[in-house]
């Protein structure tokens, strides 16, 4: 199932800045690895904001769950879902 994910992240702003920026490390490491493993297929930053979209393309509701939960900023990022179908006009199989 595909889902595109808006997130934002409110990290505080007396946030410890070693602590900024192991978090920003390891919430690369995870990207990245779910990038690699298909289940982020696509991923833009909003322009101007600390706010992405992030396409997932996972099983079901859980394996969304379980991805957008171990991001290691989790704590700190508001998500909206919105579950995608495939457009009746789209040309390709994807809708891309
Ligand atoms: O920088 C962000 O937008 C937060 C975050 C969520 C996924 C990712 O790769 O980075």
């Amino acid at each position: 199932m595909l889902y595109m994910v808006r997130m934002e992240v409110n990290l505080p702003p007396d946030l410890d800045p070693t602590v900024r920026e192991r978090l920003v490390a390891a919430e690369r490491e995870y990207s990245q690895g779910l990038q690699r493993s298909g289940r982020i297929a696509a991923i833009w930053r909003v322009s101007g904001q600390f706010a992405n979209y992030c396409l997932f393309d996972v099983a079901d509701n859980e394996e969304l769950h379980e991805c957008v939960s171990g991001l290691p900023m989790f704590p700190y990022i508001s998500t909206t879902v919105e579950a995608l179908s495939r457009h009746p006009n789209a040309l390709g199989a994807t809708g891309s």
